[in-house]
């Protein structure tokens, strides 16, 4: 999806991929993740998602990359944190005791300015883009992060009922994206309830991705 598209979803407040508290299967699953409180965990296409408030509860430190900085001054203010703002490059730094979020184009972040991250949390990152942005989305997130061990949770419909996003991308297609880089298992596997935006089953795929 284009930037705009982004922008005008925040701007319109259309954002219905946000949920109201921390994921369930972050909260499930999280602990599979070889890291303990202390390590930095990477949230790509972070939004303001609660997830960020929920691993910081759990003690860990987190970064974001979120191209809109309406998501991110709305993360913020609900997290009732006032950062400090910077400029770094193409993007700009908002931080805070434990917290980095890179707003701006990820695709533009690179190593230097994410520093290290000990792990990744995607909900909603890899399937908010359409099938020729995640072929550079996985390899760039790899990259980006050293191929630290991830947690991601996928949906998988038939793309002909509905236009994403959140797109359909199937197990084959995670492992086909990450099978050179990482050992992909396959630890949940959920009908969403009632389906997906109400109009077409869907199923939600969790993975632990660790480096070969
Ligand atoms: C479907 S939302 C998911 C947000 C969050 N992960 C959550 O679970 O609520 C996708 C987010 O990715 C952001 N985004 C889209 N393209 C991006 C890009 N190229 N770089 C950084 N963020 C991007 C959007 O602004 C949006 O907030």
């Amino acid at each position: 999806m284009e930037p705009d598209f982004w922008h005008a979803r925040w701007q319109g407040k259309q954002i219905g991929f946000h949920e109201g508290k921390a994921n369930v299967f972050l909260v499930k699953h999280f602990s599979r993740l070889p890291v303990a409180p202390g390590a930095r965990v990477f949230v790509p296409l972070c939004g303001k998602t609660r997830d960020i408030a929920w691993l910081l509860g759990e003690g860990f430190r987190v970064a974001g990359a979120e191209l809109s900085r309406i998501a991110v001054e709305e993360l913020f203010a609900e997290l009732a944190v006032v950062p400090e703002v910077t400029a770094e490059g193409a993007l700009t730094r908002f931080s805070a005791p434990g917290l980095d979020i890179l707003q701006g184009d990820i695709f533009a972040l690179t190593r230097e300015t994410l520093g290290p991250v000990d792990a990744v949390w995607d909900r909603a990152a890899l399937v908010a883009l359409p099938k020729d942005m995640r072929a550079r989305y996985a390899p760039h997130l790899v990259a980006l992060t050293d191929a630290a061990p991830q947690l991601l949770v996928c949906f998988e419909y038939d793309q002909s009922l509905l236009a994403g996003p959140p797109f359909s991308v199937p197990p084959d297609e995670t492992r086909a994206l990450y099978g050179d880089d990482y050992m992909v298992a396959e630890i949940e596997a959920a009908p969403v309830p009632g389906g997906l935006k109400g109009q077409c089953e869907a199923v939600e795929h969790v993975f632990l991705l660790e480096r070969v």
